[in-house]
């Protein structure tokens, strides 16, 4: 379990996070969404310690992370971040090998166990005809998917993903949330993740997190987010909500804009 606690952040003079707690149980998975410069990409990066959090503000199962050895970290949460680098010289195969790291020796040997689960991963996200190809070539939304299955091959119980399907494709982002699924519930995992689209956050996650300006305006599951006013009056637009086949449509409406 992780516990983000009373977590305020601020540059200069300007909050940025304000006073934000959350608790973010197994077997669920989150969306966090809000306007364009809410705060979601950076109350990720506290949680992935790019920003490193100030002390007693965000737990690890009741520990304080910044106590936590980044290899135990990484051991519990791995991540795929809204920017990734594109100039890595290693092929598809050796960066989705590099999710092993937190469990190799230390001369770095990969072991059967690890071949076995860097051969699943290429697998399950379909990477089989790009394995051999260096991520210099690769087009965003396939290098996107590399990132993801690198995080997936350091088989976490938490995975953090900031924006995972903004370069994917229709096709591709439904398969990717659809496996985001599966191994949720096949391990129990907590899958926390920014995501824009309203349409696939309420088709696929289980609750969902409203930020507006550094403040979590709504922490519930997706039917109560769903019913309430607060999510059309936060994005200044009117929503369409349509139910069909036990599905529900998040859809905005045209030339509709204020709520
Ligand atoms: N280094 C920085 N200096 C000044 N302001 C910053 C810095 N980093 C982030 N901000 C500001 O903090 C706010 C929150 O940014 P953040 O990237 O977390 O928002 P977001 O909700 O993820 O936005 P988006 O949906 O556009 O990605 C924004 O107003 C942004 O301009």
């Amino acid at each position: 379990m992780i516990k983000v606690q009373n977590l305020s952040y601020q540059i200069g003079d300007k909050p940025i996070l304000k006073d934000i707690s959350l608790t973010f149980k197994p077997h669920t998975i989150y969306g966090i969404i809000g306007p364009n410069g809410a705060g979601k990409s950076t109350l990720l990066k506290h949680m992935m310690r790019i920003i490193e959090p100030s002390s007693s503000t965000v737990f690890l199962k009741d520990q304080d992370v910044t106590k936590v050895k980044v290899k135990e970290y990484a051991k519990q949460c791995s991540f795929v971040f809204q920017e990734n680098p594109r100039d890595l010289d290693f092929t598809v195969e050796e960066m989705i090998a590099m999710g092993r790291y937190p469990y190799l020796d230390y001369m770095g040997h990969t072991t059967k166990a690890d071949e076995i689960v860097i051969e699943r991963i290429i697998h399950e996200l379909s990477l089989e005809k790009l394995r051999e190809r260096s991520m210099l070539n690769l087009s965003g939304g396939e290098a996107q998917k590399v990132f993801i299955g690198r995080a997936l091959a350091q088989e976490t119980p938490i995975l953090l993903l900031d924006e995972p399907i903004s370069m994917l494709d229709v096709h591709n982002s439904v398969e990717l949330l659809n496996r985001l699924k599966t191994i949720k519930d096949q391990h129990q995992l907590t899958i926390i993740m920014v995501i824009h689209d309203l349409n696939l956050a309420f088709q696929y996650c289980d609750e969902i997190v409203l930020l507006k300006e550094g403040e979590v305006l709504l922490a519930a599951s997706r039917q109560e987010v769903l019913e309430s006013e607060i999510l059309q009056q936060v994005y200044h637009h009117r929503l369409k909500i349509i139910h069909d086949h036990g599905n529900t449509y998040v859809v905005p409406r045209a030339n509709e804009k204020e709520a």
